[in-house]
């Protein structure tokens, strides 16, 4: 629905009626929005970077571990107010990695993200990760997709309350190769995983190589059912590159950033990326961080939202860019004033573009109903 043009299907009246906001509630467009509302809210996380959403707490243990790296917890977050440049991002990435360098720590890291996404009311979470071999400490890339998928299962397990996918990533500073290779494993793990590996990511820095050399692999993904979820139109004039990627095309894209023409994208792609009804999944707070979008209103949602084009809002990398997936659901309604029903069918629509089965679409469906039922009574509608 259009911003300004706000239905009524989560029943706000009580809030509309009620004119007094207290120190504990927010007024939102007129509404009047529990503080925990966000968090409570139940959420579907399709942009998750394994690395990049390693808590401060957990990476404060990981550095106690390894005292001699002399990292700091300042090299591996950008706080509140503060950005960055892509490049000075992308190298924040390496100095996590070098605190997940063997089994335990991927295990460890895998076992906190989950627990904390499920903390934040995250019901559904796909995960992804680039395999990263380290010959100091004998991980390999096999050993990294299994120990996050075994992460993943005892995390079920343990009963956490989180439904959890895997996708694998290609860096594209990496090359074609070891993205055909990446593929390929991509297809064994999805035989052998038990339905907890669906798909691939693209992603790393976005001015490395060219589309054109990913092509070969990502095809061949789609060819044999895997899915794809690919960074495209993250940084401005690739429309080359993104018309390529597009043809594939893509089941999902992450960014999209510079794909309108207002930002030097084109119509014609969005026409394309509209007509394929490819889901669009947003991160505010990594583009206004990562210097992509210049603030948070200026951030592209409002275009595609105002089409109504699915956009799914997602963290990125919620340890680097310090949010949560309750922050950015909290952004986007403040920001674009979307009422309580805006928010509810932002989240439900979510599940319809993951890349869950049906049977787990269908249970997510119910969860979510139950939960509006529930959320509803404590609200005093
Ligand atoms: C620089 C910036 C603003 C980052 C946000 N946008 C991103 N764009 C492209 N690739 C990314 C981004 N965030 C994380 N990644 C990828 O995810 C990796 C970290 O997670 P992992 O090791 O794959 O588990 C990074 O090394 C990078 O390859
Ligand atoms: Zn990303």
């Amino acid at each position: 629905m259009n911003i300004g043009a706000k239905p009524n299907i989560f029943n706000e009246e009580k809030f509309r009626g009620e004119n007094k906001v207290t120190n504990d509630f927010k007024a939102v467009n007129h509404e009047v929005i529990p503080p925990d509302l966000y968090q409570k809210l139940p959420k579907v996380e399709l942009h998750a970077h394994l690395n990049g959403s390693v808590s401060p707490p957990t990476l404060e243990r990981l550095i106690a571990k390894k005292p001699h790296l002399n990292i700091e917890h300042s090299m591996t977050v950008i706080s509140k107010g503060q950005s960055r440049t892509l490049e000075e991002c992308f190298e924040m990435f390496k100095v996590i990695h070098q605190l997940t360098n063997t089994e335990e720590d991927i295990f460890e890291v895998t076992k906190d993200v989950i627990k904390e996404f499920a903390a934040d009311g995250v019901k559904y979470l796909e995960l992804r990760s680039t395999p990263r071999e380290e010959k100091s400490t004998g991980l390999t890339k096999k050993r990294y997709v299994e120990t996050v998928i075994e992460a993943i299962k005892q995390s079920k397990e343990e009963n956490a309350d989180i439904e959890v996918r895997f996708l694998l990533a290609i860096d594209r500073r990496h090359g074609p190769a070891v993205a055909m290779d990446t593929v390929k494993m991509a297809e064994d793990f999805s035989l052998s995983s038990n339905g907890i590996v669906v798909g691939l990511d693209l992603s790393g820095d976005p001015m490395a190589g060219h589309s054109k050399d990913f092509i070969p692999a990502l095809q061949r993904a789609k060819n044999v059912g895997l899915k794809l979820a690919l960074h495209l139109a993250e940084v401005p004039s690739q429309k080359e590159e993104t018309e390529l990627l597009l043809t594939l095309p893509p089941d999902r894209i992450g960014h999209g950033t510079f794909l309108h023409p207002e930002v030097g994208g084109s119509q014609e792609l969005v026409d394309y990326v509209r007509k394929n009804c490819i889901p669009l999944e947003l991160c505010m707070t990594s583009n206004v961080k990562g210097q992509t979008v210049a603030s948070y209103d200026k951030h592209h949602f409002l275009y595609w939202y105002n089409l109504q084009h699915p956009c799914i809002l997602c963290t990125d990398d919620k340890g680097v860019f310090a949010t949560e997936l309750s922050t950015e659901y909290e952004l986007a309604a403040t920001t674009f004033s979307l009422n309580l029903a805006d928010i509810w069918s932002l989240s439900t629509q979510a599940i319809d573009y993951s890349f869950a089965p049906s049977s787990v679409k269908c249970d997510l469906r119910h969860q979510w109903l139950k939960l509006k039922t529930e959320m509803t009574s404590t609200l005093r509608f």
